[in-house]
């Protein structure tokens, strides 16, 4: 995916997404950090064509967004949803199966077979017939993994998916991010814990007030000063034995 002097504002708002050009390189993870308000999860939504840019191109694959018919984006680009209480009296194989429609009819009758796959890639095998309001805020998450997958897309998108996560299913999803990146799939996020952002990544976008302040490795991105401007709070760089460089946010003093 690649962005070309893109541009974007909310009707009525004096602030937005100004000149973004950079890349989503095929088969990588991608993180985009900043603070709060940087334009993160609207850039996500311009990714997947929730929002049209005002000027400027979005490319997938040297084709511009705009020219995918909605079942051919689906086909293209699927974004892993947060908690919506809509499906809550479905099913788990019965949302998964949604993410089959674009290569069948809205009313097809997807078989069981197709979607076998990827439920026991997200451990939902076990929970295909409980319904999703029984399940916990971590379950859900890998239900809308699973319907994400299930659409066979290029490029897949998450908006801080560790949200209902502990510590331990945190480190799942990202081991699995990894994997799905190293089959080819470009994977797209925003997170706001910055050393995971740094941990998980082969490439990350560093936004500011609707600017991209950085684009890069995390190893070139991993300096205190561009950091500290970024996040207007001071930061520090710590050696940590074992684990290596650790971003920490420095405690103001008077
Ligand atoms: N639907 C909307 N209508 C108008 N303005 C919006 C809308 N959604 C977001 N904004 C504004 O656009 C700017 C960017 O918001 P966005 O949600 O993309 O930021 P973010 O970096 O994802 O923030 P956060 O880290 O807080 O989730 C903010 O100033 C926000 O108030």
């Amino acid at each position: 995916m690649e962005l070309q002097q893109v541009r974007f504002r909310y009707p009525g708002q004096a602030t937005g997404l100004a000149e973004l050009t950079g890349t989503f390189p095929p088969g990588k993870v991608t993180t985009i950090i900043g603070p709060n308000g940087a334009g993160k999860s609207t850039l996500l939504k311009l990714l997947s064509r929730q929002l049209q840019a005002d000027q400027g191109s979005i490319t997938l694959g040297n084709k511009a967004l705009t020219s995918y018919s909605a079942k051919q984006l689906a086909q293209q680009v699927a974004v892993v949803s947060q908690r919506h209480e809509l499906y809550d009296d479905m099913t788990v194989a019965a949302v998964v199966k949604m993410g089959r429609l674009p290569y069948h009819g809205l009313f097809a009758t997807v078989p069981d077979e197709e979607i076998a796959a990827y439920l026991e890639q997200t451990q939902l095998t076990d929970l295909a017939d409980e319904h999703l309001q029984n399940l916990s805020g971590g379950q859900q998450q890998r239900v809308w993994l699973a319907m994400a997958l299930a659409q066979e897309p290029r490029v897949l998108l998450l908006d801080e998916p560790t949200t209902y996560l502990d510590v331990h299913y945190q480190q799942v999803l990202m081991t699995q991010l990894r994997r799905l990146a190293q089959q080819g799939l470009t994977v797209i996020q925003v997170l706001h814990d910055i050393n995971q952002a740094f941990a998980v990544s082969d490439w990350l976008w560093l936004l500011r007030a609707g600017k991209l302040v950085a684009t890069g490795t995390p190893a070139q991105l991993r300096q205190a000063k561009l950091l500290a401007q970024a996040f207007a709070t001071p930061i520090e760089i710590v050696e940590v034995p074992r684990l290596g460089p650790y971003i920490v946010q420095v405690p103001a003093t008077d």
